[in-house]
């Protein structure tokens, strides 16, 4: 039997790192005769990155999934990171070039020796399309794993053909757009933050798509069910073939350094002593923060709907100032017994639980995935990267999300408590017409990834494609 590797570079951020590694563990568990090496790039400034992949693939058998880490010696200057994150990646990810040429050659080199197995394709997260070339020089080629939707992959396409590339950033004028992959017009609001950012966003945006048109094939995080209209023929021949293989969620959820077992073992207990479908569930991903003036709004929002209420509350990066302190006065008085406070949640046990009714979210692609698994509804708040565009599908394009904000602006922007009130009570009601159409749709995603399903037969064409035959 011959044996082929795959060497996976995924983007070092926990919401691009969560579905990649469980893809990775997926593409061996389909086929014996499949390895992986995953080459992990480290930011300085993201501890929890580092740690992450170890603890995920500790239990998976080493001569199947091995991880290396990339540790760049002179990373680019912070600066860069807070102008913008986008380019801080791409900088960072080009440097690593190098790096992982040599380590593919090394590995191609043993392999020569045993003549067992062949490299059979790079499989590199967006922001490591730069390592494309470096491929082709080696004579591999590259495929993407895109953590996110097709909607995206049609931006993307549009950007690389449709935008007229020789304007700036965009400036959230009225004009909507026509993108490939949505039934109706987009609005310049519900582009990537990054669009908008002409101190590098953009421009790293713009290379980015370019580089579509040269990869092998895309693997995104959706399923076809959910994403009818734009994984059907909407790119045929304008993109590379297309495998939808989501939900890959990791159901085990991201295990974190902060949240010890004892703050874990609370969080459960409380959520078991309430009743069905009566706690809602505030969570921004695994970087959401706000500034004081929203932090208050929030509290009156929920005081003012009722509801009890799970809140994940993270301190922000850059003012370090205690989100605890930034509630209004007797607010925590008045939580007891109503709610809970934690700084990272068991975001997949929690959205599992029979007390959640409802997701307060940010629209990062995974949460959007894991409450429909688990058929909770969210109500929308985007607040940075893709976010206002998975905010619109999930909203207007499918109907599957309650409208809190489309467009929100971090640091600009301030969401009034009576919207957010209003906002948690919609979403709250048990009759929502949007709880029904999640239930069925969560029925549909746990369907695709069965054997026979949509994106379990997606899988096994990737397989075939790469290797040129699947046991899947
Ligand atoms: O308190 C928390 C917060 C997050 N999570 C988990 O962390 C992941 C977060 O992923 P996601 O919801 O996608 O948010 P981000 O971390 O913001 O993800 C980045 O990556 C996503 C996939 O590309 C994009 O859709 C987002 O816009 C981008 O910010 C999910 O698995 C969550 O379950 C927890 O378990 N507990």
């Amino acid at each position: 039997m011959n044996k082929a590797e795959l060497i996976f570079v995924p983007a070092p951020a926990i919401g691009h790192l969560v579905s990649t590694l469980e893809f990775a563990k997926r593409l061996i568990d389909c086929d014996d005769r499949l390895s992986i090496t995953i080459l992990c790039p480290k930011i300085p400034f993201m501890p929890f990155t580092d740690t992450y992949p170890k603890t995920v693939l500790a239990s998976q058998p080493r001569n199947r999934i091995q991880l290396i880490d990339l540790r760049e010696i002179d990373p680019p200057p912070l600066e860069l990171s807070k102008k913008s994150p986008e380019k801080y990646m791409c900088v960072l990810i080009e440097s690593l070039i190098p790096t992982v040429k040599a380590i593919i050659q090394s590995i191609l080199s043993s392999h020569s020796n045993s003549n067992s197995t062949r490299i059979v394709g790079l499989v590199l997260d967006l922001c490591c399309l730069s390592m494309i070339d470096m491929g082709n020089e080696l004579g591999i080629p590259s495929y993407m794993f895109q953590t996110t939707n097709a909607g995206f992959l049609g931006l993307m396409l549009y950007l690389s053909t449709g935008h007229n590339q020789t304007s700036t950033v965009f400036n959230e004028s009225d004009h909507a757009l026509s993108i490939p992959g949505f039934v109706n017009p987009v609005p310049q609001s519900a582009l990537p933050t990054a669009l908008f950012n002409n101190d590098g966003g953009y421009t790293a945006y713009i290379k980015l798509a370019k580089r579509y048109r040269d990869i092998k094939g895309i693997i995104v995080n959706s399923f076809s069910e959910l994403e009818s209209y734009a994984i059907g023929s909407v790119f045929n021949g304008r993109v590379p073939p297309v495998y939808a293989v989501g939900p890959v969620i990791d159901i085990k959820g991201p295990p974190h350094p902060n949240l010890d077992q004892a703050q874990h073992e609370n969080i459960m207990k409380w959520l078991d002593d309430q009743p069905s479908s009566s706690v809602v569930f505030l969570c921004f991903g695994s970087m959401g923060s706000f500034g004081s003036s929203q932090v208050r709004e929030i509290a009156l929002g929920i005081q003012g709907s009722g509801y009890k209420f799970l809140w994940a509350m993270r301190m922000s990066p850059i003012t370090k100032e205690n989100p605890l302190n930034m509630l209004p006065e007797g607010f925590l008085e008045w939580m007891k017994d109503r709610g809970m406070l934690c700084e990272w949640a068991p975001q997949v046990e929690v959205l599992a639980h029979k007390a959640i009714g409802g997701f307060v979210s940010h629209c990062g692609w995974n949460s959007i995935l894991e409450s429909l698994w688990f058929g909770v509804p969210i109500v929308t708040w985007p607040m940075y990267a893709e976010q206002p565009l998975n905010a619109f599908m999930m909203v207007k394009e499918l109907g599957l999300a309650v409208e809190l904000r489309l467009d929100y602006r971090m640091g600009v922007d301030l969401v009034m408590a009576d919207e957010i009130e209003k906002a948690v009570k919609h979403l709250m009601d048990f009759d929502c017409e949007v709880r029904k159409k999640v239930k069925e749709m969560g029925e549909m995603a746990r369907k695709a990834v069965l054997r026979g399903g949509s994106s379990f037969n997606a899988i096994g064409q990737f397989i075939e494609d790469v290797i040129g035959s699947s046991s899947c």
